[in-house]
């Protein structure tokens, strides 16, 4: 029994897609190739992950373009999960996209030198220079994110863009969580996501999300179809490993709808 099937009415809960980047930081700190990007990736799927993420940053801090390759050729492999890929389609990312049409693309506004993503697009501003490369991913078949920040007037500027989904950047929430703004935060991701759902667009969600984190998430914020997790959950797998890992992840979704 699939444990993301919910058992009323067989419909699939939210997937998870492992991001990957933080393996790929580790491996770089040597010239050894371990640990393995491929091999972390392969484990999480045999443990039930629904996907694998990476965001390729043009200064190849983690994840190198030869990565996105190897596991575009493991993800072939595994039919069933799909290979997400995130940047800003203003630099790297759109040679990946037209070289392996990965099944999404989540555009995310980051700079060359970011630290790390802390922002979404600014709709209707950055439209003019999103649209063409929006249309581009559809002609090539590759659903499109929009990394947005949850405001809920932004979304139906989305959909007129032509994405499929937005993914909520979820950092806000995940700092809150536990104290007493968490109940403000959600009720803004909720209505974040009901914009987002009446505009007929999907809703994904990411950053900084985790164990603890994740079930209120999910249980207040309604129609996630994916989060991608990738800094707490190659953490949490360095004490628990990546199957155990995955699983506890998986658990956390499940738990939502109970
Ligand atoms: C877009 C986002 O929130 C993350 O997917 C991003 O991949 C984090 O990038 P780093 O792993 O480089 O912090
Ligand atoms: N889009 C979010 C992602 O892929 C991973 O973010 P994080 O869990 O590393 O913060």
């Amino acid at each position: 029994m699939n444990p993301l099937l919910n058992g009323a009415d067989a419909s699939p809960l939210c997937a998870l897609s492992v991001n990957v980047n933080k393996v790929a930081l580790l491996r770089n700190t040597r010239h050894l190739g371990i640990p393995s990007v491929t091999r972390a990736a392969a484990l999480c799927l045999e443990a039930g992950a629904q996907g694998i993420t990476v965001h390729p940053r043009p200064d190849a801090r983690h994840i190198r373009e030869s990565d996105v390759h190897e596991l575009a050729t493991l993800m072939a492999q595994w039919p069933q999960a799909e290979f997400n890929i995130e940047g800003n389609p203003t630099q790297n990312l759109m040679n990946l996209v037209r070289a392996l049409r990965p099944h999404q693309a989540t555009f995310v506004p980051d700079s060359e030198d970011q630290f790390t993503s802390d922002h979404g697009w600014t709709l209707p501003a950055d439209a003019g220079r999103l649209a063409p490369l929006v249309a581009e991913c559809r002609q090539l078949g590759v659903r499109v994110s929009l990394f947005m920040d949850p405001n809920p007037d932004a979304m139906l500027e989305a959909a007129r863009l032509g994405a499929d989904r937005v993914e909520l950047y979820t950092e806000p929430y995940a700092a809150a969580h536990g104290g007493p703004e968490q109940a403000a935060q959600l009720q803004r991701y909720k209505m974040a996501a009901q914009a987002a759902l009446a505009a007929g667009l999907g809703v994904n969600a990411g950053h900084d999300l985790n164990r603890t984190n994740l079930t209120d998430f999910l249980r207040a914020v309604p129609g996630v179809q994916e989060v991608s997790i990738g800094h707490a959950l190659i953490a949490d797998a360095l004490e628990l490993g990546y199957a155990e890992t995955v699983r506890e992840y998986l658990r956390c979704i499940a738990r939502a709808v109970r």
